[in-house]
Order: C-alpha cells, then sequence, then structure tokens
C-alpha cells in the first residue's frame, strides 16, 4: 500500500479525517494511523503543523511515518513518548459499540499497540465501514512465519478459513516481518471470545479485532457531512 496512489479525493474519508483533526490542541503527542482514511488526517495535521501547531507524533507504520515527516510533522522515538493523547486510525468495520476490524493493510500490530497506550482512539470511516455485526471484511490475524503451516491448522481449528496474504506472488510481510492470515468468518458473534481464543494460538502475535478501544467514531458521508458515535 502506498500513500502515493490516493490521487482521486474521496470526500468522505477527507471530512471524517478533518473532523477528527478538530479535536487536536497544541501541546499534545498525536497517534497516527495507516491506510486510505488516515491518509486524509495526516495531510491535515501537516496543514495544521504549518500553519503554527505544535505536536509530536508516533506513527503505526512505516509508510504513515514517511509521509507524517514529509508533512512535517514531528515524529519521536518511542523513548520520548510520555503520553499519546490522540491516536487517529482508520477501520475496516466498525459495529455501534466502537468494536473494529483492522488490519486490512496490514498495520494491525502497531496500531493495536498505539491505540491501547492512548487516552484516546478517535475512528475516523466512510459510511460504507459501518456494519450491524463484524466478520464480513476477513479479519487480519499476524502470525509469525516459523512454522506458520502448524499455526494456520490451527486457526482451521478455530474455522477462521485462513489465507496467508499475498503481495504479487510472495507471502505479505507486515512492518514487524511477520505474515498476515486472513481469516474469513463471515459473521463474528462474540468478538470477545474469539479475540481471545484467536490471541491464544502459538506463533499468532496478534489479530485485527479492537474490542473497547475506540472511543469516537466519526463517520464521514459522500454529501460532505459528518456523524459521531461516542462510547
Ligand atoms: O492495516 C491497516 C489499517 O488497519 C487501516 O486503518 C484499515 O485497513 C482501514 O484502511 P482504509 O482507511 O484504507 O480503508
Amino acid at each position: 500500500m502506498a500513500y502515493i496512489c490516493y490521487m482521486q479525493i474521496n470526500i468522505a474519508k477527507k471530512v471524517a479525517a478533518e473532523q477528527a483533526a478538530t479535536y487536536i490542541k497544541s501541546g499534545m503527542t498525536l497517534g497516527l494511523g495507516t491506510g486510505s482514511t488516515a491518509y486524509y488526517a495526516i495531510m491535515r495535521i501537516g496543514e495544521m503543523v504549518r500553519e503554527g501547531l505544535s505536536v509530536k507524533a508516533v506513527a503505526t507504520s512505516e509508510e504513515s511515518e514517511e509521509l507524517a515527516r514529509a508533512q512535517g510533522i514531528p515524529i519521536i522515538p518511542f523513548s520520548e513518548v510520555d503520553r499519546i493523547h490522540i491516536d487517529i486510525d482508520g477501520a475496516d468495520e466498525a459495529n455501534a459499540a466502537l468494536q473494529l476490524i483492522k488490519g486490512g493493510g496490514g498495520a494491525l500490530l502497531r496500531e493495536k499497540i498505539i491505540a491501547a497506550a492512548s487516552d484516546q482512539m478517535i475512528v475516523i470511516a466512510d459510511e460504507s465501514k459501518v456494519v450491524a455485526q463484524l466478520g464480513k471484511f476477513p479479519l487480519p490475524v499476524e502470525i509469525i512465519p516459523f512454522a506458520y503451516e502448524l499455526t494456520l491448522r490451527r486457526l482451521h481449528q478455530l474455522h477462521a478459513a485462513p489465507a496467508l496474504r499475498k503481495k504479487g506472488d510472495q507471502y505479505f510481510v507486515t512492518d514487524n516481518g511477520n505474515y498476515i492470515a486472513d481469516c474469513h468468518y463471515e459473521r463474528i458473534a462474540d468478538p470477545e471470545t474469539l479475540h481471545a481464543q484467536l490471541n491464544d494460538i502459538p506463533g499468532v502475535v496478534e489479530n485485527g479485532l479492537f474490542i473497547g478501544m475506540a472511543h469516537l467514531l466519526i463517520i464521514g458521508k459522500e454529501d460532505g457531512t459528518t456523524r459521531e458515535i461516542r462510547r
């Protein structure tokens, strides 16, 4: 996924991202998400920095870090992070309880570490991401390459119908050097239980269910308006 490909403006994603940016204040440390919606947030924060906003940031992926630096957003090492005030990130699916599926771009592990360390996680999405029940979007599960065949077997036992993600004719490799198994559930009736079952498998590093992490969901619409759901 290269940010350079977002040439055609997506109004719904852009307005959600820009609304999220209104919560940012000078002096804050920010978490910067990954993906085509987070892209608009990083671009807006870059503009705000150039207009005089004073913030520091950490990024959830190499590509978001690169984009942020190019936009003039100061990126700090984690050793210098005291607290992260606001994390702004996208989602592949979100329900009304603000439970999420993330990791469509493969950044779920770093995204979850940063979301968990943030005072507030703001999720930005267009309307197509809002669902009654999670699961139609294949759930990304990050697994280590060692003995991945055995880990996939364990995922099969959880009825995940896992498919190892590919990039061209190679396996997709995350920023952490791991693989992604996309798990096809169609409907996830009990996200909490599944989250625990997946992370209990040796070889699974993390899964893309984000439960109890998001505080605010900002939904952007094509007509340029936004709607907010708070937890
Ligand atoms: O790994 C990627 C992230 O979880 C993204 O935030 C998620 O896939 C949503 O991406 P997008 O905004 O491009 O739909």
